[in-house]
């Protein structure tokens, strides 16, 4: 499978992407977003739904650190989203570690995202499996959560991405995996929530399972890169936002396996 070139597209509209994320991943995501060639804006008060998420080209809710307030905004930023016709993607962040967190993670995943972003363990536990996750850090395996990726795709109608070293991406029929990037990947924090604020870039300029797989295939190009410059995690960051910059549509379908 290809991908499809959505990127010239991003980088020729650059589009506005509505981010409601967490506190570690704001400064990360909205750097990563802008690299890329899109422009963020994080904001989640309800207040001000009405008014800015009509405007945005996508919008992307994360509930790596929620709280009541930020749960009404999530929501409301969704139903807005789907009475306007604005993609959305839907980021689980560690929804197992409390029964709030599952309620909340259901209740947004009710809403039908357009995508719906996670590493394995979160990807697992949506459908009340059991899985070996630790906080916000993945301890399950992709193949192990694809079978339920598909039912989750098929059941809510959404494109599903699950990252790892090898990330996945169906819509219920078709599949795609994506390899390549760095074992540092995951040793940088909100780099997964960064990811799923790219997504939403790359949906607001394209459909959905090109865009999920455009931005799966972006992050394992220039996390590639990155590492071929880096010596550790810090130094990896920077590199990181230089070769998400760097990269050239035609770049994306080497990483791209099956
Ligand atoms: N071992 C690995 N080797 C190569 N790439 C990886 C590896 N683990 C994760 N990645 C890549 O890192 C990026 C983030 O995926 P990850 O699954 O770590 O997200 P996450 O757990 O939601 O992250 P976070 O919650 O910290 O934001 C993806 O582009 C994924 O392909
Ligand atoms: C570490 C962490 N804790 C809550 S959100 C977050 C960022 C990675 O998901
Ligand atoms: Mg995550």
């Amino acid at each position: 499978m290809t991908v499809t070139d959505i990127l010239t597209p991003l980088r020729a509209q650059s589009p506005l992407v509505h981010c409601i994320t967490n506190y570690v991943a704001m400064n990360i995501a909205a750097n990563v977003v802008l690299a890329a060639g899109a422009s963020p804006a994080m904001l989640h008060a309800v207040e001000e739904i009405t008014d800015f998420t009509p405007i945005s080209g996508a919008l992307t809710i994360n509930i790596g650190t929620l709280s009541a307030p930020w749960v009404v905004g999530m929501i409301s930023a969704a139903e807005t989203a789907n009475t306007h016709n604005i993609p959305w993607v839907f980021d689980p962040v560690a929804h197992f570690v409390s029964n709030y967190r599952k309620g909340v993670a259901q209740d947004i995943l009710s809403l039908r995202p357009t995508i719906l972003r996670g590493n394995a363990s979160e990807i697992l536990a949506l459908a009340g499996e059991a899985g070996s996750g630790k906080g916000a850090d993945s301890g399950d395996a992709v193949e192990a959560a694809e079978a339920v990726g598909v039912a989750l795709a098929r059941k809510f109608g959404s494109v599903v991405a699950i990252t790892g070293p090898v990330d996945l991406v169906t819509d219920g029929t078709r599949t795609a995996r994506v390899a390549g990037g760095s074992e540092i990947m995951p040793q940088v924090t909100a780099l997964g929530c960064s990811l799923t604020a790219l997504m939403g870039a790359y949906a607001a300029v394209g459909p959905a399972f090109d865009a999920a797989l455009g931005a799966l295939a972006h992050f394992k190009v220039a996390g590639g890169m990155a590492a071929r410059q880096a010596s550790g995690p810090g130094s990896f960051q920077v590199h990181f936002l230089d070769a998400l910059a760097a990269v050239k549509p035609d770049d994306l379908h080497e990483v791209v396996v099956a």
